[in-house]
């Protein structure tokens, strides 16, 4: 993705110069994976995250460089908040890890579940969100996330099995577009918003779940949709509510998450930017965990000796620069 809108690419050299690779270790293990790596550049105006998946391809990745490369580079849309009120995620954790979890996310009401992990049943998940349900009590907000876990039936049925807990929303419910129209239309005479998180962020057209009706609200990243400018104008264009979620970034990354926010018009639901607390390490020294149910907007400065601590070893190192050479590459025009 390069927008007719973007601005010019910095020399390579210029984002090599300060950058740093870290390896995080995780307090929980998420999307099957102990530590999170993560390159970190710094330009004129501040610091960026670039932390696409080890799994995704250069094209996918290049979309994450130049969010980091807008973030570092270029002024950001004016703030109309400046506190960002976020959810707890809950990882596919054994029931019995619930509380300690949760424990960990201060003043959180909201909580994000996550569901149809592979290897685990529905009863696993109707278990977890029951113990979520009991620990927030009545008034607390549940959503859950199945990752496009779930075909249309699979998916109808666990909302089902769910009902008693009240749910805010499902989010990604099943893969595709048609099966959430699908899932849609089937559950429209009872009121369960479902939001769109990888119909907008990995597809070629992030626009298409919204002009097909196949959602209520959009998940909205910074990284991956190309950085706040661009994910600003995305939501607008759907029209539709949005929820501003990490991709379990470094607190620089949730900083470029908590400047989305900050931007967005309207901010109707707690965002997914808690994620600071299911990492047992950071870059800055006062991390952006949520206190009293919230995270600051506004930059954030990564700790010399932090960086040095959880500097990654010098191969996984090269590994990263390599990337950050070849999604440049794709950026400028030159690969
Ligand atoms: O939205 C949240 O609560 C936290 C972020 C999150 O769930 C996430 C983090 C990394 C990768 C994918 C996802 C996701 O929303 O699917
Ligand atoms: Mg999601």
């Amino acid at each position: 993705m390069t927008s007719p809108a973007s601005p010019p690419v910095p020399p390579l050299a210029d984002l090599l110069a300060g950058a740093r690779v870290v390896s995080l270790p995780l307090a929980t293990r998420f999307r099957g994976v102990e530590h999170r790596e993560a390159a970190l550049i710094e330009g004129p105006l501040g610091w960026a995250e670039f932390s696409p998946f080890l799994e995704y391809a250069d094209d996918e990745a290049a979309t994450w460089l130049a969010a980091a490369i807008d973030f570092a580079w270029h002024a950001q849309p004016e703030a109309v908040r400046t506190e960002i009120p976020v959810n707890a995620t809950l990882p596919a954790v054994p029931v019995e890890r619930v509380g300690e979890v949760l424990a960990r996310y201060d003043g959180c009401r909201t909580v994000k579940v996550k569901v149809a992990e592979r290897a685990q049943t529905l009863a696993d998940d109707v278990a977890r969100v029951r113990a979520v349900r009991e620990l927030l009590g009545p008034e607390g907000r549940v959503r859950i996330d199945a990752n496009g876990g779930w075909n249309v039936d699979e998916a109808e049925h666990a909302a089902h099995a769910l009902a008693e807990f009240d749910l805010e929303y499902l989010e990604q419910p099943c893969a595709t577009v048609a099966e959430l129209a699908e899932l849609r239309t089937r559950l429209r005479r009872w009121d369960l918003p479902i939001a769109a998180d990888e119909s907008v962020r990995k597809a070629q057209d992030p626009l298409a779940v919204a002009r097909a009706g196949a959602a209520d609200l959009v998940v909205v990243k910074a990284q991956p949709l190309g950085g706040v400018r661009r994910a600003l104008e995305i939501v607008a264009a759907t029209g539709l509510p949005a929820v501003v979620s990490s991709a379990l970034d470094t607190s620089v990354g949730l900083s470029q998450g908590a400047a989305l926010a900050a931007a967005l018009p309207d901010l109707p639901f707690d965002c997914g930017l808690g994620t600071a607390s299911l990492l047992a390490a950071d870059v800055v020294a006062d991390p952006l965990v949520p206190r009293g149910g919230a995270i600051p907007a506004g930059r954030v400065i990564p700790d010399p000796a932090l960086l040095d601590a959880h500097a990654a070893p010098p191969e996984r190192r090269a590994a990263w620069l390599e990337r950050i050479a070849r999604c440049h590459a794709l950026l400028s025009g030159t690969a």
